[in-house]
């Protein structure tokens, strides 16, 4: 699958939307990837992570387990060890941070990918990647469907993805005019309340 391919998914999926959107890191966005738009449909749910599964493969050799962050990164972290063979496990906000729970556990000497969805500024991934490092298993890189950053995400790993975007983001004292004109919306799930 080209990056075109994979984001062509997105477009007919009615992913790729436009407006103001206030993201997980607090930045401010006019166009926000609805991942969930995507995963809603198993099909295509299946032709992105069978495509992610393979560059995983290439870069990293063979898996034993992806770990995913919640909520976004489950469902493709599933289908993508569906595809790789491997076992998927997620971590989830436990006061605000990632931790692992529900008894999961990762086995002393298992090959780790941390699969994520989107990447903007890479602090979920790099909050998970912090949560896995108190458990066994060799850490061998990051994977995600989109990287927004451009590139410039550090994940402090090696991180591999289907497509790379440049898209903007601000911080909430630097939008722009035509920006700020509009009501902001905020679709993630980083700081819902129960
Ligand atoms: O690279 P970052 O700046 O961290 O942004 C990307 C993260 O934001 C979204 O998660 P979010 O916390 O919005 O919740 P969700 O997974 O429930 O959608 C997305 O799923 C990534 O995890
Ligand atoms: O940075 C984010 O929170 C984010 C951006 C995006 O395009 N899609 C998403 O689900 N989260
Ligand atoms: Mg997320």
């Amino acid at each position: 699958m080209t990056p075109n391919d994979v984001l062509d998914e997105f477009r007919s999926a009615g992913a790729l939307l436009e407006g103001h959107f206030i993201l997980s890191s607090g930045l401010h966005s006019p166009v926000f990837l609805q991942k969930m738009f995507v995963f809603q449909d198993p099909a295509r749910t299946e032709r992105v992570c069978r495509a992610l599964a393979e560059k995983i493969k290439e870069a990293y050799g063979p898996v034993d387990y992806v770990v995913s962050p919640a909520v976004g990164g489950i469902v493709p972290g599933y289908e993508t060890a569906r595809h790789l063979g491997a076992k998927a496990i997620f971590v989830e906000r436990e006061n605000g941070v990632f931790v692992l729970r529900r008894g999961f556990a990762i086995p002393e000497g298992a090959r780790v990918v941390m699969v994520e969805d989107i990447v903007t500024t890479g602090l979920s991934s790099r909050e998970c990647l912090t949560a896995l490092r108190e458990h066994p298993g060799t850490l061998l890189g990051a994977a995600c469907l989109i990287d927004r950053s451009g590139g410039k995400a550090d994940l402090g790993v090696p991180l591999v993805s289907l497509v790379q975007l440049d898209i903007p983001a601000y911080a909430p004292d630097r939008l722009p005019p035509e920006l700020a004109a509009l009501p902001a919306v905020k679709p993630g799930s980083r700081s819902l309340k129960s």
